[in-house]
C-alpha cells in the first residue's frame, strides 16, 4: 500500500509522507519518494512542490531503525546510497519544493527537509540529528547540507551531542524560514507556494538553478551563473510581459512553463 499521497492544487502538488507511526523512511518509503519527485519533475504544469506528512506529531522521525537493524552491514550502503539519491534528486526538481514540517523531524528526516528549497515549520516541531546516539552518522546528506544552512558550529553541535531543538530555535539558525501554529502550517505552504506558482515559471526555475548552481561554485563563476541565466530571463516573453503589465499598471499575464531539457 502507498505510504505516499500525491495531489494536485492548480499548479502546485503536494506530496505528504503516510506511514504511521512516525513516517521512518524504509527502502520502500524512499522509492517511492523518489519516483514521486521524478515523476512531478517531468510534469510541465507542475510549478511548485510542497512536501510535508499527515498528523501534527510527526514529519519523519528519521531512517527506518528497525529495516536498519535487519539490514546486514553488507547491504548498509544500498539503503544509504538510494536516501543519499532522493535527497540529491529533490534538489535538482526545476521548481521549488517548500518543505511544511509538522512535527517531529529527525536524522533522515531533517535531511529530507534540508533538500527542500524551503522549510516552514509548526510550533510543534523539533529539529535534530540523533544518529550519534545510535553509534552510527548521517548518510543522507546531513553532514554536508546542515553546515551548509546553519554554518559548521552548530552544525556540530546538533550532529555530536544529537540534541533536537525546537521550531524557534530551528528559525533563529535559519533552518526554517518562518514559523506557524500547527493549524496554520498548511495553508502557509499552499499559498508561498501558490504565489510561487503564480510567477513567471521562467524567473522562478533560473532563480532556483542559480542558486543551487551557483552554491558548488566560487563567487566568480557563480556570477557568470547568474549573468547567463539573468539574461535568458531577461529576453523571455514573460520578461516583456511583466516590465510592460508594470507600466500599464495590470496584474502580468506570464506563459507557460518551459519545456525542461534533461540537463
Ligand atoms: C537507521 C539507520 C538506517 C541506515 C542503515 C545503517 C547505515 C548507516 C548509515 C546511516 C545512513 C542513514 C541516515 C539516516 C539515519 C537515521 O535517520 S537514524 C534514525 C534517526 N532518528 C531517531 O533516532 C529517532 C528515533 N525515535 C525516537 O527518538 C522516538 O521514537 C521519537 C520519534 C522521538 C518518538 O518517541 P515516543 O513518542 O516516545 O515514541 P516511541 O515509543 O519511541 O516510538 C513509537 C514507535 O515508533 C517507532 N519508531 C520511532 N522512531 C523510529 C525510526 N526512526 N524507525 C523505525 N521505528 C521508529 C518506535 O520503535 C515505536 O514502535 P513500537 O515500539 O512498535 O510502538
Amino acid at each position: 500500500m502507498s505510504q505516499l499521497r500525491v495531489g494536485m492544487d492548480g499548479a502546485v502538488a503536494t506530496v505528504l509522507v503516510d506511514r504511521p507511526p512516525v513516517n521512518a523512511l524504509s527502502t520502500a518509503l524512499l522509492g517511492e519518494l523518489l519516483a514521486a519527485f521524478e515523476a512531478l519533475d517531468r510534469d510541465p504544469t507542475v510549478r511548485c512542490v510542497v512536501l510535508s506528512a499527515l498528523g501534527d506529531r510527526c514529519f519523519v522521525a528519521g531512517a527506518d531503525i528497525r529495516e536498519a537493524a535487519e539490514t546486514p552491514p553488507d547491504r548498509a550502503s544500498e539503503r544509504t546510497a538510494l536516501g543519499s539519491q532522493l535527497m540529491r534528486r529533490i534538489e535538482s526538481v526545476a521548481v521549488p519544493v517548500v518543505a511544511a514540517i509538522n512535527g517531529l523531524c529527525l536524522g533522515g528526516g531533517c535531511e529530507l527537509a534540508m533538500s527542500a528549497d524551503l522549510r516552514i515549520a509548526s510550533t510543534s516541531a523539533r529539529f535534530g540529528q540523533p544518529e550519534i546516539r545510535l553509534g552510527i552518522m548521517p548518510g543522507f546528506g546531513g553532514t554536508q547540507r546542515l553546515p551548509r544552512l546553519i554554518g559548521v558550529g552548530p552544525a556540530l553541535d546538533l550532529m555530536l551531542t544529537g540534541r533536537d531543538v525546537d521550531a524557534a530555535e530551528a528559525l533563529r539558525l535559519g533552518l526554517v524560514s518562518r514559523v506557524v501554529a500547527p493549524e496554520e502550517l498548511q495553508q502557509e505552504a499552499a499559498s508561498i507556494a501558490a504565489e510561487i506558482a503564480g510567477r513567471s515559471a521562467t524567473a522562478v526555475r533560473s532563480i532556483k538553478a542559480a542558486v543551487r548552481r551557483g552554491l558548488d561554485l566560487p563567487l566568480d563563476a557563480g556570477l557568470s551563473v547568474e549573468f547567463e541565466l539573468s539574461n535568458a530571463v531577461r529576453t523571455s516573453a514573460d520578461a516583456a510581459e511583466g516590465l510592460r503589465a508594470f507600466l500599464e499598471k495590470r496584474p502580468p499575464l506570464f506563459g507557460q512553463a518551459p519545456v525542461r531539457d534533461r540537463d
